[in-house]
């Protein structure tokens, strides 16, 4: 590891203070935690328990921010828009340490004061110790009682506030799972732990089996591609680093796979990924398009994401263009379909630490119509009998349901498969659609609807 950085009296704490730098730049320019936070532990040597460490404080202090604002807030008594920037960073760092981990309150108000002091002095310091010290005089259940809406009153806000979610949020989870208030909280709770991680073995290269015995993991209980990951970085497993495997989350593999399973009369193997980067899926159904000696065309808008598709398709039978899939040039007779839309992401939020704080309900508005528009040009390509898989990893109707619904009153010929026995996860509700979720089958909230035209 490096040598810490030295201030005038302590050596700063490397790990505290990349989390901290990492919660800065996700404020200041909306950077990715999730891809900030392995970039700076590579550059900075932090490696092991120290690396585990910052991961969990980074991860955790982004997921819970609503929750650890509300409590900065009372115990500052100002709001945190009134807080600079750099102070509001520490103190979230600071009060999820004393809310969300078994880190004693000595060590997590004052290697926070360090933190500060090393960058702004005495008086930013002062103001850091005297709220965390107010903020460790309870622990989190005393808190959410004391500033969660009511119970009784508001129970979907009550829940939302107590597993760190906005209301919005909320209230989407609670319409997708019928009004249900338990599975809200089961969803909630899900969404606000740290997520497993889940390998793809790619069909031909290696088998689950062995993926599960090279790298220490457990056969997955869906996907016959996928293996559970107890710990550890994925991209130290050889079979990942070769590019035989990747780190795919089981529904996602779920959802490729089910393009390959519906049976089709006279399939000629012209397959069609429209939204393909980064590339999870298409590499996936490359893989099994080699073995059923089909061919992938994969389309992607970024030319940064199509070279990411590119790169986990080479050697495999997959066409990489840079295109807008809402209008192409592309010959329509396509024998399967997957549109994997741009979605607001509602169902993979465990994997996206700071995803929930930043979108807004105007996101749904713009993503639905472009979904739409995907839509009619993905049914402009299928043959007559193929199949459309459209999938989100979002539970949210507007995006799901909805979408298919007015696709299938604005074309007759369109008609909806069941595709429950296709995505091969149990339980999965009346269809024909299906709706995962972290809480019920250990996947993220991927939906899929199957659609197919008649001749
Ligand atoms: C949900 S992601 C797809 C994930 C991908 N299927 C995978 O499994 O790795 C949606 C992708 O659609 C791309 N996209 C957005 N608008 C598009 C458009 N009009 N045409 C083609 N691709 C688009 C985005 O850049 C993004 O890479």
């Amino acid at each position: 590891m490096k040598r810490p950085a030295m201030t005038r009296d302590k050596p700063v704490d490397q790990v505290r203070a990349t989390a901290r730098d990492v919660l800065r730049a996700v404020r200041e320019r909306a950077a990715y935690a999730n891809i900030l936070l392995p970039k700076l532990l590579r550059e900075r040597g932090i490696t092991g328990r120290d690396a585990a460490l910052a991961t969990e404080l980074t991860y955790g202090a982004a997921r819970a921010q609503g929750l650890l604002d509300a409590v900065i807030e009372s115990a500052a008594r100002r709001p945190v828009a009134d807080i600079d920037g750099a102070v509001l960073d520490v103190l979230r760092l600071g009060t999820y340490q004393l809310l969300r981990t078994r880190i004693g309150s000595h060590a997590a108000v004052s290697t926070s004061v360090d933190l500060i002091r090393s960058e702004a002095g005495m008086g930013p310091s002062g103001f850091v110790n005297a709220v965390l010290r107010k903020v460790s005089q309870r622990d989190e259940d005393l808190w959410v009682d004391e500033l969660a809406p009511s119970m009784a009153v508001d129970l979907v806000g009550n829940l939302a506030f107590r597993y760190a979610h906005p209301r919005w949020i909320a209230e989407v989870f609670v319409d997708a799972l019928g009004g249900s208030a338990g599975q809200l909280q089961a969803a909630l709770a899900a969404d606000d732990e740290r997520p497993p991680v889940h390998l793809v073995a790619r069909p031909g290269l290696i088998t689950a089996e062995e993926l599960a015995l090279v790298s220490g993991g457990d056969p997955g209980r869906w996907s016959p591609y996928c293996v559970y990951l107890p710990g550890g970085d994925p991209g130290q497993i050889d079979a990942v680093r070769e590019g035989y495997a990747g780190v795919q989350d089981e529904g996602s593999q779920s959802v490729a796979r089910a393009l390959t399973q519906f049976e089709l009369a006279d399939d000629h193997g012209r397959w069609l990924d429209m939204c393909a980067g980064p590339g999870g899926k298409a590499a996936l159904l490359g893989a099994i398009a080699d073995i059923d000696g089909a061919h992938l065309d994969a389309i992607e808008v970024s030319e940064h994401r199509a070279e990411l598709v590119r790169k986990v398709t080479r050697d495999l039978p997959v066409t990489v263009r840079v295109a807008d899939a809402r209008q192409t040039d592309l010959d329509p007779g396509y024998d399967r379909i997957l549109l994997d839309a741009p979605c607001t992401g509602l169902g993979s939020l465990r994997r996206r630490p700071e995803a929930r704080w930043r979108r807004t309900p105007d996101d749904v508005v713009t993503l639905v119509e472009l979904q739409r528009e995907l839509l009619d040009e993905a049914v402009r390509l299928i043959r007559p009998g193929g199949v459309i898989v459209y999938s989100t990893c979002s539970p949210h109707p507007a995006e799901t349901t909805e979408v298919i619904g007015a696709a299938l009153a604005a074309n007759p010929a369109l008609r909806q498969l069941d595709a429950r026995s296709e995505v091969g996860v149990d339980d999965v509700g009346a269809g024909p659609s299906v709706q995962l979720w972290p809480h019920l089958h250990g996947t993220d909230a991927m939906f899929l609807a199957a659609l197919t035209v008649d001749a």
